[in-house]
């Protein structure tokens, strides 16, 4: 990626040249606030990573030390047959899956490969535009509260930063969606979002009958109702053994659909340590969400998983969150629950989400919240 040559940042920021910043403050204050996003912060030049991008040793990742997927990673599931006849045993895999990592990789999923190449481009788009166009989308000067760009996942709760900007536009109609969504990615994101619906339902559908009680009518539509596409882009890192693109988390969907690129760097949590989601050409990531694991009573595994921040190239990925709307009572399916095994509570999905969101990343501890 070719780095502009000019310093966008004020030249009083650095007492040592331009490649090295030392003020905390100032740097928030451009990075998070102006929206020049780490994207800004990189093409200015830098050399060196700032203080509040260096994370503490036992949270950072070291790519050689990943363990070997083979153990715990399935080979990416077909579901070309799913829903179809001969799609039980496709429906199997997928429990299976979401019962012992909560992640997989699926493939004959419907979804044009040309499309989630799209998707990529228009990523790169948004965020190669001039740092006053992308902050238009800043929370706070944003025209539609649904669609924002940003950067790290909770900037002001923080200790330390994430190597990554994103944007995030929250489906909630055509018509918002055409009139706010930035003309970048807006239409092939929409597009996107149709050609998922019904792999994302497909699969949802699988796991929620694999529970085995019966889904009450209406229920699969409402636990997918909410969609969220996020465009995520990880610049280069001058030092990304130091810092982390993403920290240890738990998704708060019930599903979320992940379209990566080809620079690979998503870890997950296993037993034994962190294995390694290699890109498959033209195969998306689900993951199994907090929300999901709840429904399931903890038998669906919203694993945890991080992002080394990318090195010499930037990185982008696309996930699409699948949830309930904020009015929707979530909890364990009343089926299996019955002898009184509830491991988690009945709360609205809106007030697990605002506590989801009250909180810097902290590995699975986002469902302590719902926890009987
Ligand atoms: O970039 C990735 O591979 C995953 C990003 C992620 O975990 C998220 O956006 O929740
Ligand atoms: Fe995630």
């Amino acid at each position: 990626m070719a780095l502009v040559l000019e310093n966008p940042f004020p030249k009083s920021l650095s007492k040592t040249g331009p490649t090295k910043f030392s003020d905390d403050g100032k740097l928030l204050e451009l990075v998070v606030k102006e929206g020049y996003g780490v994207k800004g912060m990189v093409d200015s030049g830098i050399a060196e990573l700032p203080q509040r991008y260096i994370h503490p040793p036992h949270e950072r990742i070291v790519r050689k030390e990943a363990i070997d997927a083979l153990c715990y990673l399935a080979k990416p599931i077909d579901l070309s047959k799913l829903g179809r006849e001969g799609g039980e045993e496709v429906a199997r895999a997928l429990c299976e899956s979401a019962e012992k990592l909560g992640f997989f990789q699926v493939v004959n999923h419907g979804v044009p490969f040309e499309l989630l190449e799209s998707m990529k481009c228009a990523t790169k788009r948004f965020f190669e535009m001039p740092v006053e166009k992308k902050a238009m989308y800043l929370r706070g000067k944003t025209p539609c509260p649904n669609v924002f760009y940003g950067t790290s996942f909770a900037p002001d709760k923080e200790v330390c930063l994430e190597w990554k900007d994103y944007l995030s536009m929250i489906y909630m109609n055509d018509e918002e969606a055409l009139k706010y969504w930035p003309e970048q990615c807006r239409d092939v994101s929409l597009e996107y979002l149709k050609k998922c619906k019904a792999m994302i339902s497909g699969i949802l559908k699988g796991l929620l009958e694999g529970l085995g009680v019966g889904l009450e009518e209406g229920a699969l539509e409402a636990y997918m109702e909410a969609k969220a596409v996020n465009l995520n882009y990880y610049p280069p890192c001058p030092n990304p053994e130091l810092t982390v693109g993403v920290g240890r988390h738990s998704d708060l969907a019930a599903l979320t659909v992940l379209l990566q690129d080809e620079i690979g760097g998503l870890y997950v949590k296993v037993d034994k340590g962190w294995i390694e989601i290699s890109p498959v050409p033209g195969a998306l990531v689900i993951n199994v969400g907090d929300t999901l694991e709840i429904l399931s009573n903890g038998r669906y595994k919203s694993a945890e998983h991080r992002v080394m921040a990318s090195g010499s190239k930037e990185r982008v990925s696309i996930p699409i969150f699948v949830s309930p709307r904020p009015h929707t009572m979530i909890g364990p399916l009343p089926g299996l629950v019955e002898d009184g095994k509830a491991v988690y509570g009945r709360l609205l999905f809106g007030e697990y989400m605002a506590n989801y969101f009250g909180a810097g990343h902290q590995g699975k501890s986002s469902l302590d919240f719902a926890r009987i």
